[in-house]
């Protein structure tokens, strides 16, 4: 394999951070995809046209933005299958048995290893529980989080992930509750049988959106002990205010000292929920240099763009990784 395997590329550098890419949903969106439906961005994947015609505007859309983003400077980049659980695809598409899931999800990740070459990292994203009923910014998951049955919704998708080798790393995103981010540690091997993150969801106020602090946090991780699957490579923040996310990262830190970190915020926009629209950068009073240097400062090893980070960010990113390490 052309590439070291990830926690090989970080145990023999241990001042490698790698750049991520951006928001590749609304980076769709602002490329002229119309992504507003209940599987969001993997929408122009559920279309026959994306795979039989070689040339459709939307295939040609998603190459040039994962070009635009290796070109920024991205050397880990994400499939777009945020919304893609097999419980979203199969109430909301004509994708309707796990055989026909199997070869949607398949043909999303050998896509995205065709785009990107051999020699860049590639995450096989999964959206939290939450995004399934639209509550990954609040955390609420309804009067009994710890009954949900996590491991039934996330199963289909990981055990596509796990066994697809075009695949370095499983990428927990915007996990905003408690209950469900215990059940993801509660896993072993054989149900995470490659290497993972979990991006944690957090509040501008610091913490997980269901009130969870960092500290708690770092507790259950500590608490694993030798139940803790080796195959967690990181842990950090997503889809966090721009402006506030250097405090969490350092407050994770703090927490677990000797955890590899990964983060990426949001661009400083605020979305209003209400009238559904981004506010221009009310909440970016810092820029990429200054953050960047801090998730360094704080151990971080992945950094990169969520929502509304684009290629020009990107570059930013790199520029700023490039200057601290
Ligand atoms: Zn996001």
């Amino acid at each position: 394999m052309v590439r070291l395997p990830l926690h090989e590329l970080f145990f023999k550098n241990p001042h490698k951070v790698l750049v991520l890419d951006g928001g590749q949903g609304t980076e769709m969106e602002n490329r002229g995809i119309k992504v507003a439906n209940p599987v969001w961005s993997t929408i122009p994947f559920v279309d026959r046209s994306f795979w039989e015609d070689k040339s459709s505007a939307h295939r040609r859309i998603v190459e040039g933005m994962f070009d635009d983003f290796m070109k920024a400077g991205a050397e880990i980049l994400m499939t777009v299958t945020y919304q893609a659980s097999f419980k979203s695809l199969s109430e909301n598409t004509p994708i309707k048995t796990l055989p026909a899931y199997t070869n949607l999800l398949t043909k999303i990740v050998d896509f995205s290893r065709e785009c990107i070459g051999e020699d860049k990292y590639l995450i096989g994203t999964i959206g939290p529980w939450g995004a399934h009923v639209c509550c990954e910014f609040t955390g609420n998951y309804g009067p009994h989080p710890e009954s949900i049955n996590y491991y039934e919704y996330f199963r289909p998708q990981l055990e596509i992930f796990n066994t697809n080798d075009n695949l370095d790393l499983i990428g927990f995103e915007t996990i905003p509750n408690v209950h469900e981010l215990k059940a993801i540690l509660s896993w072993d091997e054989s149900i995470l049988s490659k290497p993972f993150y979990i991006g944690l969801s957090v509040h501008e106020n610091g913490v997980l959106r269901d009130g969870t602090t960092m500290e708690q946090i770092g507790d259950i991780i500590k608490g694993l002990g030798n139940r803790r699957n080796p195959n967690l490579l990181l842990l950090g923040i997503n889809c966090v205010s721009f402006n506030e996310s250097p405090d969490i990262l350092e407050s994770l830190h703090r927490a677990l000292p000797d955890m590899p970190l990964l983060a990426y915020p949001n661009s400083g926009e605020v979305y209003d929920t209400e009238k559904k629209i981004w506010n221009a950068n009310s909440d970016k009073l810092n820029s990429w240099d200054t953050v960047v240097k801090r998730y360094i400062d704080y151990g971080a090893r992945i950094i990169g763009g969520c929502c509304r980070t684009s290629p020009a960010d990107i570059a930013e990113v790199s520029a700023a990784v490039k200057k601290y390490t």
